[in-house]
């Protein structure tokens, strides 16, 4: 599924929080967006999916494999969620339910999205949870029980089970470790890459953009500043805001 963003504005009490913001996620293509903290990425991933609270205006153009969704009505915007984007976040505490097991969970949008028998849910749900590394034994644990890096498992088999087109990570391993990072990182890729769908994945740290995506948009104060191969933001950043960024990723690394 592809993804292109038009001169998008995102205004709040009368300042503007992304400011003419053009870009693109083609099919099957994984895409970075950096930026530091408060520079806005957060509300573009928002806006992409129709989730803004009121109070936000949106401006510009977004197209979602051919569907303009700016200004589409919330019960429309949710059946484009459900039908073909899969989402993942920073915080999976936040994401679960905590009176859910982990089977129940991941059920969960088979149940509002499918009709299929409770065998059938059960069935996916398995074949789901051995994807992210999670054996049949953890299925009907509590969410609550489990590690950061295994709760992240079960929001990841959660976002994918309904084999989305396109998926936003915003920030996925930020809460983690930095072994366990890489993990997840590794893991999401080969599930995109196993769907052939496309990713939008939104970091503030250059070391786990290298690893997740192809080509990169850097993002200050609300703008784009910069674009290309990740790899080549990485290696000869020559745009002061990426340097900055991949100074700050190589200093952590070194640690
Ligand atoms: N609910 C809100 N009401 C008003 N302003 C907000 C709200 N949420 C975010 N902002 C402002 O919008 C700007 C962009 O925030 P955003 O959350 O998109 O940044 P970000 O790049 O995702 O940061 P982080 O990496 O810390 O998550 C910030 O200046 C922030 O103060």
């Amino acid at each position: 599924m592809s993804v292109t963003i038009e001169n998008l504005t995102v205004d709040y009490g009368g300042r503007r929080i992304v400011d003419d913001v053009t870009m693109t996620v083609g099919d099957g293509e994984r895409v970075g967006l950096i930026g530091s903290s408060g520079s806005g990425k957060s509300m573009i991933s928002r806006a992409v999916m129709g989730l803004l609270p009121d109070g936000f205006d949106v401006g510009g153009r977004i197209d979602v494999n051919g569907t303009q969704v700016v200004g589409l009505p919330d019960d429309v915007m949710a059946l484009l969620r459900g039908a073909g984007i899969g989402m993942i976040f920073q915080n999976p505490q936040a994401a679960l339910n905590p009176v859910q097991t982990v089977a129940g969970q991941v059920e969960l949008p088979l149940k509002l999205h499918y009709d299929l028998t409770k065998k059938e849910r059960r069935a996916r749900v398995l074949e789901m949870l051995a994807k992210v590394g999670l054996p049949e034994q953890f299925a009907d644990r509590p969410v609550t029980a489990l590690s950061g890096g295994q709760q992240q498992r079960v929001a990841i088999a959660t976002a994918l089970v309904t084999s989305p087109r396109f998926i936003i990570a915003d920030e996925p391993t930020t809460a983690l470790d930095s072994t366990t990072q890489k993990q997840i990182v590794d893991l999401l890729v080969s599930l995109v890459d196993g769907l052939g769908a496309s990713m939008l994945f939104i970091t503030h740290d250059f070391s786990v953009l290298a690893h997740a995506t192809t080509r990169s948009y850097v993002l200050d104060d609300g703008r784009i500043v910069d674009e290309g191969a990740t790899a080549d933001l990485l290696a000869a950043p020559s745009v002061a805001r990426t340097r900055t960024l991949v100074t700050a990723a190589k200093t952590l690394s070194l640690r």
